[in-house]
């Protein structure tokens, strides 16, 4: 199982804490790889520097002046996620070419489109005993690093291994009217999707999400699920389809 793990679901130490204890958990149960963001840890580095940064469509304009600041934040915070969850290896998508990408859009800098996975790496990680904890840094043609959105990292692992994933974040899953939590979808299907993001009700930070989720289950990723990070036994729930939003296709 994948679990995409991002700034939301790690506001505190606490809650950190309790979510690697959660993947821990799982893993008696289903072989586990976490693909993490961190954007307020890169906000906090970029502030330290006097760095504003711009979004466009959810993804963070990254002059190549910026992207060492970036990957410094997210490698910090791979060792803490990696030794939170124990048993793990903490990498980045650039260490063997395990998350590959081309530039998206010279407009948004090095920001990257993943083109390719070293699932086998993940998989002899797994054979080995070892949770893999991957950075959402990849590769690019010129051997450089590009920022890619995690989920949509997240959803290219998934897709790549064919398993199911889980996106942690800060609400339930996908609500028909958000915020109001009795609004929450336990199934949406790629028609209701589209149509959610046409319309609007689904919007922000969730548009990569179901996105990714989208792209996972088209390239056979058995389910993939929206739950939060900060509802106790929520992987073991969602594995079983009774947690968070699970999106078919
Ligand atoms: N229909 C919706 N249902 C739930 N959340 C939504 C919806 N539309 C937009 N959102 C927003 O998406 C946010 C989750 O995305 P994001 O902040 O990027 O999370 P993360 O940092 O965990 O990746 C929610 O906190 C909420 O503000
Ligand atoms: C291109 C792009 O926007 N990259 C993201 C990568 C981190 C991320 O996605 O972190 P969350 O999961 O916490 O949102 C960024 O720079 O913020």
């Amino acid at each position: 199982m994948i679990i995409k793990y991002g700034g939301n679901a790690m506001k505190s130490q606490e809650l950190r804490r309790a979510v690697a204890a959660e993947i821990a958990a799982l893993r008696a149960e289903h072989a586990v790889v976490v693909v993490h963001g961190g954007g307020p840890a890169i906000e906090r580095e970029l502030a330290a520097r006097d760095i504003v940064s711009e979004f466009r469509g959810g993804l963070r304009v990254t002059p190549p002046e910026m992207m060492d600041v970036v990957e410094g934040a997210l490698c910090v915070l791979n060792k803490r996620l990696s030794q939170d969850v124990g048993h793990a290896l903490g990498l980045m998508g650039r260490d063997s070419g395990l998350l590959r990408a081309e530039v998206l859009d010279p407009e948004l800098g090095r920001v990257g489109r993943v083109t390719g996975v070293n699932a086998d790496l993940l998989r002899t990680l797994l054979g080995a005993g070892l949770t893999p904890v991957v950075g959402c840094v990849a590769v690019g043609p010129d051997g450089g690093a590009l920022n890619v959105n995690a989920d949509t990292a997240a959803g290219a692992v998934a897709g790549a291994l064919a398993e199911g994933i889980v996106f942690l974040t800060d609400v339930d899953g996908v609500y028909r009217a958000y915020p109001d939590p009795h609004s929450l979808a336990p199934h949406l299907t790629r028609a209701e999707v589209e149509e959610g993001v046409a319309a609007g009700w689904i919007a922000g930070g969730m548009i990569p999400k179901v996105r990714a989720a989208l792209d996972a289950l088209t390239r056979g990723a058995p389910f993939a699920t929206i739950a939060s990070g900060m509802t106790a036994g929520v992987l073991a729930a969602a594995a079983r389809g009774e947690a968070g939003t699970r999106i078919t296709p």
